[in-house]
């Protein structure tokens, strides 16, 4: 945000131009909410609260005048040129109640804990009646890490200025921000930047084709197949023209449409058709298991490795292979420990993911109630799936489709971002308290809406 907004100043854009736009342009999302009614702003000593003082004389200015509380002057050029021309008074005492509040204490520019007076501020909007809006993001929230920094506020609409940053898309900062929007203030950004991942397109098969070009998956099963079942479920309905379970046990309730083959393991992982593979969800962590990984790894085919296979992966697994074929799922704990197996030192969920990518070329979708992918194509963040989600086996059902997108056009990145659409979409249409059951067959009118 920084580097666009320097960029934009160094073409002869100036700081306070950037600044009435991002005023103004949220200033249109608030008569909008406000609808006339009364307006009270919070302004803090930085460019957030020159945001704050542009709203406010453009809220003058159509008449709808309100309260704005200032603890602290300006402390920036540009913020005192917008409160010099704000033409209203600044209030004092308790803050009222019955209005829609607007936050521009603090933004970018947090960078310690909030105490004192603003602390109050911001507790007492929390307590206080009223719609409240958050400008840029939550005044309590480090833009970069969403960490929190002060008492949080829980947000109707949160109106990011320029560009998203990286709080909007983390936990638990994002639970707090209501719905967001985004004011466009004529930035540009240079490529490969982090970014906001766009709805995909999934195409339908060609006229022309037949199961195998449409991409045959082999799950390769282990110690429990329930879960491998799961994913299996999940994967008939993602896209694949074929799924078969590549399995030592026998499973008498398994559907017709699901292929098991019972051979041995190397003999099926040498069938040339096969798109890709899938381990580790019910594969077990014993010695068996671990020569199970070795060889669906060695079949050198494109793999989504989740759960046990996490567990079980280690650097040597994967030294010369080629790792952009290789798409890993891992909640929280996988996430820490596979730092840990592969020497990965760094705090936080985002920097995590980024290194791990780094560091081994595999495609890495950080998963949880916050999700981050960082694969080839850079860094990606993804709106809030239903809570819902947390539910039991419901890992395996994203396994199971990931591993189906990528047998169908063998690309990780994009199979994995497809494959986060495709799964909190099933969860919305599952809707309620639904079963991983459930959403493995609710994947199948997810994927319609793609189409
Ligand atoms: N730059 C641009 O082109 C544009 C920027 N825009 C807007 O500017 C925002 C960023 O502005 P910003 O960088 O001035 O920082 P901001 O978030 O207002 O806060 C910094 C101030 O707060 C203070 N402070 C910090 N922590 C504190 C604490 N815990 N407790 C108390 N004080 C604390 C800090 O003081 P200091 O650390 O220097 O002591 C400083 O005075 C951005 O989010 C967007 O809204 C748009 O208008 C578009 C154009
Ligand atoms: N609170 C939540 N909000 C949205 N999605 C969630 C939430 N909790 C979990 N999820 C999603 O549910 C899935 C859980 O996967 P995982 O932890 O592997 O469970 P399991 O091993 O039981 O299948 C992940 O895709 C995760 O992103
Ligand atoms: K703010």
């Amino acid at each position: 945000m920084r580097a666009a907004e320097k960029a934009a100043m160094d073409a002869g854009t100036s700081e306070w131009e950037l600044m009435r736009r991002s005023g103004e342009g949220a200033a249109r999302w608030i008569t909008r909410i406000a609808a006339g009614g009364p307006v009270c702003l919070l302004c803090g000593p930085g460019n957030n609260g020159g945001d704050g003082y542009v709203i406010a004389e453009y809220l003058r200015q159509l008449g709808n005048g309100g309260e704005v509380f200032a603890p602290k002057p300006p402390a920036t050029e540009t913020a005192r040129k917008a409160r010099e021309a704000f033409s209203g008074e600044i209030a004092s005492g308790p803050l009222p109640s019955n209005r829609v509040f607007v936050d521009c204490l603090f933004g970018y520019g947090l960078t310690r804990e909030v105490e004192g007076e603003f602390a109050d501020l911001l507790r007492a909007l929390g307590e206080t009646k009223g719609q409240k809006i958050a400008i840029d993001i939550p005044s309590s929230i480090a833009s970069d890490s969403g960490q929190q920094l002060g008492p949080l506020v829980r947000y109707d609409l949160t109106l990011a200025l320029g560009a998203w940053k990286r709080a909007h898309f983390v936990m638990p900062a994002m639970a707090s921000m209501g719905q967001k929007r985004l004011v466009d203030i004529g930035l540009d950004f240079p490529v490969g930047l982090p970014r906001l991942s766009a709805e995909p397109h999934i195409d339908p098969p060609a006229p022309d084709a037949h199961k195998y070009r449409r991409g045959l998956l082999a799950i390769v099963a282990g110690d429990m197949p329930g879960a491998s079942l799961l994913a299996a479920q999940a994967a008939l309905r993602s896209g694949a023209g074929y799924v078969k379970l590549l399995s030592d046990h026998s499973h008498p309730d398994v559907p017709a449409e699901l292929v098991v083959d019972d051979g041995p393991l190397a003999e099926a992982l040498e069938d040339e058709r096969i798109g890709a593979l899938l381990i580790g969800p019910g594969l077990g962590r014993t010695p068996a298991a671990r020569d199970r990984l070795s060889a669906a790894l060695a079949a050198k085919r494109p793999i989504v490795l989740d759960a046990d296979a996490l567990h079980l992966l280690d650097p040597t697994m994967i030294s010369g292979a080629d790792t952009a074929n290789i798409a890993i799922t891992p909640h929280e704990g996988e996430l820490a420990q596979l730092c840990e197996a592969f020497g990965i030192e760094t705090e936080g969920k985002i920097a995590k993911a980024q290194a791990l990518n780094a560091e081994t070329g595999m495609a890495v979708l950080a998963k949880g109630p916050d999700t981050v992918l960082a694969g080839q194509r850079g860094t990606r963040f993804f709106e809030r799936g239903p809570a819902w989600l947390s539910a039991a086996g419901t890992g395996d059902v994203l396994a199971g489709i990931s591993a189906s997108r990528l047998a169908v056009h063998g690309e990780a990145h994009r199979a994995l971002e497809e494959a986060v659409w495709l799964h909190h979409e099933a969860a919305r249409i599952a809707g309620a308290a639904f079963t991983a059951g459930y959403l493995a067959r609710a994947v199948k009118p997810a994927l319609e809406a793609f189409l």
